[in-house]
């Protein structure tokens, strides 16, 4: 099966902001601007609760969709996937400070 990582996708989503094509739907997204992208991605996160509250092959294709237009929403705003990488690297450094914190306790 054909696999792509969300970056390689956050990758693709950029580059049809730089290099916008023909029958793109990542490009009509652009277009119609940031209250369209925000609107699409509060419907998809609406689908995501629904389709886990179905099955798990639902959950997947709505956390995909999901995903997919969070992409877009990042690079509109101009968010890049470092910064994302640093947040969420910085958690972690919390998150074993705060377990290290509790292991002292003898919690
Ligand atoms: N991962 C996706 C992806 N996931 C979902 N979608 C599109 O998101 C839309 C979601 O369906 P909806 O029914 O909610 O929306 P719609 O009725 O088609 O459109 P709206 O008028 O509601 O906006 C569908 O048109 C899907 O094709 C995606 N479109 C593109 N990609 C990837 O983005 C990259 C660039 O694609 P293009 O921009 O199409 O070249 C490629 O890697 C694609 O695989």
């Amino acid at each position: 099966m054909v696999q792509q990582t969300i970056e390689e996708l956050y990758i693709q989503v950029l580059e049809r902001k730089k290099n916008p094509q023909e029958g793109s739907y990542t490009n009509y997204l652009y277009q119609k601007g940031l209250d369209k992208i925000l609107k699409k991605v509060g419907e998809e996160s609406t689908e995501v609760i629904l389709g886990a509250k179905n099955n798990k092959e639902e959950l997947i294709y709505e956390a995909s969709d999901l995903l997919f237009h969070l992409m877009v929403l990042l690079v509109e705003k101009g968010v890049t996937f470092n910064d994302i990488k640093d947040e969420l690297g910085s958690r972690l450094g919390q998150k074993s400070l705060l377990h290290e914190r509790k292991d002292w306790r003898g919690e």
